[in-house]
């Protein structure tokens, strides 16, 4: 198979494309893959970094107001649907695919006007400005949540899950806790914003980390490369109990050995939490378009898979008293993560892989 694939910004969009390409080399070990992303997304360092031919093109969002920098955006779209015209006739790919992001919409846009079977993926329950643009134009709509389905043409959509979930629950992994100075033999609790971090998640971190000490769990605070030498600053002394690092590079590599998760309601880390049965305390992003993370978080609540908090009324007390609740309780975290296991689609990879296959008619 011939693979165009697009998707950036953040992690969120960038790891379901990574788990795909890992499938569809597996199926298909002589396939050409191709990535296209920008230079300022995430993308940028950890495509290569996973040894994916990557290309880039310029492009920016929309604000939601009207401005001189709309008309910017406009401009650059066209000129980087063009590019990005150019990248596809010489790649020549079987198929386009676009995992969201704004870079996605100018390279799946391309491929659908050169008449490339298009298929894009929608991570999350409220689907992105870029999807539903995208969705007027592609061949097939792979979603993650059953009530995205009315975001979009009925007949392109496809449920399949987030590919990341299978890539997650295919490594077997034992003792990586230990590589990054945690003991293998303490329960332990990872706390992350996301792939970016977030502040409001640090600062109630921070004001929790006394009370961490000498508790029966141990904690991975991961800051976020950009705010960790800013938390790293502010912290006088780490508890034993606590590692601080700014940025996990292999993340399905420790999640089997996590207890606990503290985090964002990120669609991509909650696929994670599915696929390995993790429970969690989701403090959903504020910040997003339609509230979607509290939306994802909420079909985990719902199922008693997970605790939520809301941003607003987050502090190191609350933090601490809802990580105690969950970790003095392991017949409450069993249960947890026995609900978490029935909302994951550990197969997803192979369903988008096989959406590919009958696009391009093999
Ligand atoms: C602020 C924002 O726009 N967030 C969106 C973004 O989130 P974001 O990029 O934070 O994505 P998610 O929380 O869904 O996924 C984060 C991904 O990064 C990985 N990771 C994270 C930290 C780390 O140190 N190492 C690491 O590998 C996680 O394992 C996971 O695979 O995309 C998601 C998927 O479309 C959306 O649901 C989120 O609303």
């Amino acid at each position: 198979m011939r693979l165009l694939i697009s998707g950036g910004g953040t992690g969120g969009h960038i790891y379901p494309a990574l788990a795909l390409i890992e499938e569809v080399k597996k199926q298909e070990p002589d396939s050409a893959v191709l990535y296209v992303g920008t230079q300022r997304g995430l993308e940028n360092k950890i495509v290569p970094t996973a040894g994916i031919d990557f290309q880039t093109i310029r492009i920016q969002g929309f604000k939601r107001s009207f401005s001189f920098e709309n008309l910017k955006t406009v401009y650059l779209f066209l000129k980087s649907t063009q590019r990005a015209k150019q990248i596809i006739r010489e790649f020549k790919p079987d198929v386009v695919v676009g995992t969201g992001g704004y870079v996605c919409g100018a390279v799946v846009y391309a491929a659908a006007r050169l008449k490339i079977p298009t298929f894009i993926h929608e991570q999350n329950s409220i689907a992105g400005i870029t999807n539903k643009f995208l969705s007027h134009f592609v061949d097939q709509i792979g979603i993650c949540f059953p009530e995205a389905a009315h975001e979009f043409p009925k007949n392109k959509v496809v449920f399949t899950g987030n590919p990341r979930a299978q890539q997650v629950v295919g490594i077997k992994t034992v003792n990586q806790i230990q590589k990054i100075g945690l003991s293998s033999t303490k329960p332990t609790v990872l706390i992350f914003g996301g792939s970016r971090g977030a502040r409001r998640i640090n600062e109630s971190t921070l004001e929790a980390l006394k009370l961490f000490a000498g508790k029966n769990y141990q904690v991975l605070f991961v800051t976020g490369s950009v705010h960790f030498d800013k938390v790293r600053s502010l912290v006088k002394e780490v508890p034993t109990n606590v590692v601080i690092k700014p940025y996990i590079a292999n993340m399905p590599a420790i999640l089997p050995e996590i207890s606990c998760i503290v985090g964002r309601a990120g669609a991509t880390s909650l696929a994670e939490i599915t696929a390995l049965g993790i429970p969690s305390v989701l403090i959903p992003s504020p910040y997003v378009t339609h509230d979607h993370q509290t939306h994802n978080a909420q079909s985990l609540v719902n199922v008693q898979a997970a605790e939520m908090i809301k941003e607003n009324e987050l502090n190191g007390q609350l933090l601490t008293k809802v990580i105690d609740k969950l970790m003095g309780d392991p017949a409450l975290r069993s249960k947890m993560a026995k609900n978490a296991k029935q909302a994951g689609v550990p197969d997803a990879a192979t369903r988008v892989f096989n959406c590919l296959q009958k696009l391009i008619g093999k």
